[in-house]
C-alpha cells in the first residue's frame, strides 16, 4: 500500500473530445458521404485538475451527461485524454461498466482467473483468492457456467468479489453496484468500509446521495464536464440539489413567470441550523424572514428530508397557532426542536413562505441542512440507545 507518497491518482489538466455523428439515418448517412459533413465535437470533460490522496474516498457526483463516468474511465486508464495527463500510482481495480473485463464465452472460474491476472494477481496469489471471491460473489453454483448466461446482477458480483480481492490501493466503481439486489449491495458498503478503515483509496461515481454522504470524505460535482465543488461532501450534496431545484424551478418559473411578484411579499433571506451536542439531541434552526407587504395572514412551513429525499416530517405554523410577527422590515425567528433522533447521516430543511388560502410566497427546498452524528450502537433512520439485560438461571 502506499504510504510515502500521498497522491495516488493526479489527474492534470485533463478535457476529454467525443466527435459527435449526427447522422440520424443510413440513407443520411449515405447522403452524406458525399458532402463529408464536418462531425461536431463535444467536450464531456474540461480543464480538470485532482488529485487523490491515499486513503480517501472520492464521491463524483452530477446530473446526467455532466462527465462523471467519463472522467472515472479517464482516471481508469480505459480512455485517453484529448488534453492533459493522469499519473497513478499502486494497484487499481475497476469497476467501470457492465460487460467490460470479462469474456462472454469464458466460465466464471476462467474469468476470475483472467481478470485477476490482468489486474496483476500471480496464478498462486489467484488460487489462494478463489473460494473467497466465491464465495463472497455468491453464485457458487453458476462459477463453472460461461458469463453470457449470466445476469446482471450476478456478473456485478462476481466482477466487484474479483476487484475487492486483488489487493487494490486504489479502487474505481461506476454506478454498477446499483445492479445488485440489496443484501449485496449492503455486502459491498460493508466491504468499501473496510477498504477505507485499511487505507485504501476509493473513486466511486454514485446517483446516490445517500450513499456518497455517507461513504466519502470529498465530493467532486461535476456540471458540464467542468468542476463546480470539490471537497466537503455536505456542501457538494447541497449544490447538487441546489442544481436540480434550480432546474425544477426554472420549469416551475417558466410556466408560472407572469404570475410572481416582482418582490415576493415574504421572502426567506437565509436559513441555518445546529445541532447541539451539549444538549442531546437539540436541533435549532434560524430563519430570517424579510416581510415586504404584510398579508392578512402568513405562515411558515418546514419539512426535513433524508439527502435521498425521502420526506420525514412536515409542520406549519398553522398547525401549531403560532403567533409571527407582521410587519414590514427583516425578521429573525428561531424554531427549536428538541429530542430529534436521528440516525446518522445528512438531512434537508424544506422552508415554504404562505397564506392560509394556499398561496406560496416563497419556498426554498434544503434551504439549510444538518447532520446526524454518528451512533454508538448499530445504524438507521432512527437513532436508538438499545440495552441488553441478560437474564440468567432461566433453565432451572
Ligand atoms: N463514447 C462517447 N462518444 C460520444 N459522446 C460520449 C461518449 N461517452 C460519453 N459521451 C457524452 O459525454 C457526456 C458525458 O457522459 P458521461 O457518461 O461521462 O456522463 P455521466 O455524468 O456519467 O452521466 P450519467 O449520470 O447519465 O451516467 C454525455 O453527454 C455523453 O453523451
Amino acid at each position: 500500500m502506499i504510504s510515502s507518497n500521498p497522491t495516488v491518482v493526479s489527474v492534470q489538466g485533463v478535457s476529454k473530445r467525443f466527435v459527435m455523428h449526427k447522422d440520424k439515418s443510413v440513407k443520411e448517412r449515405l447522403v452524406n458521404v458525399a458532402r463529408s459533413r464536418p462531425a461536431d465535437d463535444f467536450w464531456a470533460l474540461r480543464n480538470i485538475d485532482i488529485d487523490v490522496l491515499a486513503g480517501s474516498t472520492v464521491g463524483l457526483v452530477g446530473h446526467n451527461g455532466s462527465g462523471k463516468s467519463t472522467l472515472l474511465k479517464v482516471v481508469g486508464g480505459i480512455i485517453q485524454p484529448t488534453q492533459g495527463q493522469v499519473l497513478r500510482r499502486g494497484r487499481m481495480a475497476a469497476l467501470l461498466e457492465l460487460g467490460a473485463g470479462f469474456h462472454p464465452d469464458l466460465t466464471g472460474r476462467e474469468n476470475v482467473y483472467l481478470n485477476a491476472a490482468i489486474l496483476g494477481l500471480s496464478r498462486a496469489e489467484t488460487e489462494r483468492h478463489f473460494d473467497a471471491i466465491v464465495e463472497f460473489s455468491g453464485i457458487e453454483d453458476f462459477i463453472d457456467t460461461q458469463v453470457k448466461f449470466y445476469s446482471s446482477g450476478m456478473y456485478v458480483r462476481l466482477a466487484f468479489s474479483v476487484a475487492v480481492h486483488v489487493d487494490p490501493d486504489l479502487l474505481l466503481v461506476d454506478e454498477v453496484l446499483a445492479v445488485g439486489d440489496e443484501p449485496f449491495q449492503r455486502k459491498c458498503m460493508d466491504k468499501i468500509a473496510e477498504f477505507q478503515s485499511e487505507g485504501r483509496t476509493i473513486v466511486l461515481v454514485s446517483h446516490s446521495a445517500e450513499q456518497v454522504g455517507a461513504l466519502c470524505d470529498r465530493v467532486v460535482v461535476l456540471h458540464a464536464g467542468e468542476i463546480q465543488h470539490d471537497g466537503d461532501p455536505a456542501k457538494g450534496l447541497r449544490i447538487l440539489r441546489a442544481g436540480y431545484e434550480a432546474d425544477r424551478q426554472h420549469a416551475v418559473t417558466v410556466e408560472t413567470e407572469t404570475k410572481v411578484p416582482a418582490v415576493a411579499p415574504y421572502f426567506l433571506r437565509s436559513a441555518e441550523t445546529q445541532v447541539s451536542s451539549t444538549v442531546s439531541d437539540e436541533l435549532t434552526i434560524r430563519l430570517e424572514i424579510e416581510i415586504n407587504d404584510p398579508q392578512p395572514s402568513w405562515g411558515i412551513g418546514l419539512s426535513i428530508e433524508t439527502s435521498l429525499g425521502m420526506k420525514l416530517y412536515s409542520m406549519t405554523t398553522f398547525d401549531g397557532a403560532v403567533q409571527l410577527p407582521n410587519t414590514p422590515g427583516v425578521h429573525n425567528l428561531t424554531v427549536v426542536v428538541p429530542d430529534i433522533r436521528l440516525g446518522a447521516g445528512q438531512y434537508l430543511i424544506n422552508v415554504g413562505l404562505g397564506d392560509q388560502a394556499g398561496r406560496t410566497f416563497h419556498r426554498v427546498a434544503g434551504a439549510t441542512s444538518f447532520e446526524s452524528p454518528r451512533d454508538d450502537v448499530g445504524h438507521g433512520l432512527i437513532r436508538l440507545s438499545p440495552r441488553f439485560q441478560i437474564t440468567e438461571g432461566m433453565h432451572g
